[in-house]
């Protein structure tokens, strides 16, 4: 399959920079006049790929919300993987998931191996036992064609004392994420001769000057950035414009609520993720 950085950049030049996070929050499914069991999440989820599929550049539908019904729910998270799929929109799966090596060579089986029913296009993974555990998901996602996005600057108030602390030779975290990533980028696009690497990062669109501050060259990166944080936690085209400097064309806008909030109608979901669509391109640009 073709490496999904360079998947990733043909739907973005194609639909615009813009991910909507499928999350079906109970206050969503209440809203919607939906019940919040395994059925509210599949007409739910359904109804969103119905508005946005073949529409946008990605959607990610995340885990969390799926888990919550147990294995109904994650019977509906393999659907709409498979749902997603068909309307050529791209799927990030978001699971954050990190473990030691050897577990973290089950989670690229369950998520990055073909034929997997929970596997995407993409899948979210945390670096925080170490960017080395994460070898075997690098692994399946360059062997078949998958991306990850690993967690560096993430949109939470929380994620700062971790991220921005320094080690030894005074690297942040943070930084270090960005170069292991670079790294990986480098050795894919060496062979492919593409622009735009596979394995890509989390950057909230909410961190304001933090990467600058940090030192962290996210253009060198040479991989998509994942920017949730937009629409319902305050960040919108200014600050999209203003945290990713020279890497503004890597982004990938998210917005999960903001977009979400215009539902149950496949129409207002439609138009409110265009509109998302036309702001982030036009910050991004
Ligand atoms: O990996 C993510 O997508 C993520 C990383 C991060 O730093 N912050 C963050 O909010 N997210 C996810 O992005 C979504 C944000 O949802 P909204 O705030 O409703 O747009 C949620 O599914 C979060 O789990």
């Amino acid at each position: 399959m073709t490496p999904f950085g360079a998947r990733l950049a043909a739907a973005m030049s194609a639909h615009g920079p813009l991910c909507v996070g499928i999350d079906p929050h109970a206050a969503l499914l209440d809203a919607w006049g939906l019940p919040d069991d395994a059925e509210g999440l599949r007409r739910f989820a359904l109804t969103v790929l119905e508005a946005v599929g073949g529409r946008v550049a990605a959607v990610k539908p995340q885990s969390a919300f799926f888990e919550r019904h147990g294995a109904a729910g994650v019977a509906v998270l393999e659907e709409v993987v498979a749902a997603g799929r068909d309307t050529g929109t791209l799927v990030v799966v978001d699971a954050k998931r990190g473990d030691i090596g050897s577990t973290m060579g089950a989670y690229a089986d369950a998520y990055l191996r073909d034929g997997s029913p929970l596997a995407g296009d993409a899948l979210t993974v945390s670096p925080y036992l170490g960017f080395g555990s994460l070898a075997p998901a690098v692994e399946a996602a360059h062997a078949t064609g998958r991306g990850l996005f690993v967690l560096a600057l993430t949109s939470n108030p929380e994620g700062p004392a971790v991220q921005h602390a320094r080690d030894a030779e005074g690297v942040a975290v943070a930084d270090r994420v960005a170069r292991e990533a670079a790294v990986a980028n480098a050795a894919e696009l060496a062979a492919t001769g593409g622009a735009l690497g596979s394995v890509g990062l989390v950057v909230g669109a909410t961190v304001g000057d933090a990467a600058e501050r940090l030192g962290v060259d996210l253009a060198a990166v040479r991989g998509p950035l994942l920017a949730p944080g937009v629409g319902a936690q305050g960040a919108g085209p200014a600050e999209l414009a203003a945290v990713f400097g020279a890497a503004r064309p890597a982004v990938l806008a998210s917005s999960s609520r903001g977009v979400l909030a215009a539902g149950p109608s496949v129409a207002g979901l439609r138009e409110a993720a265009l509109r998302a669509a036309g702001e982030a391109g036009a910050a991004l640009r």
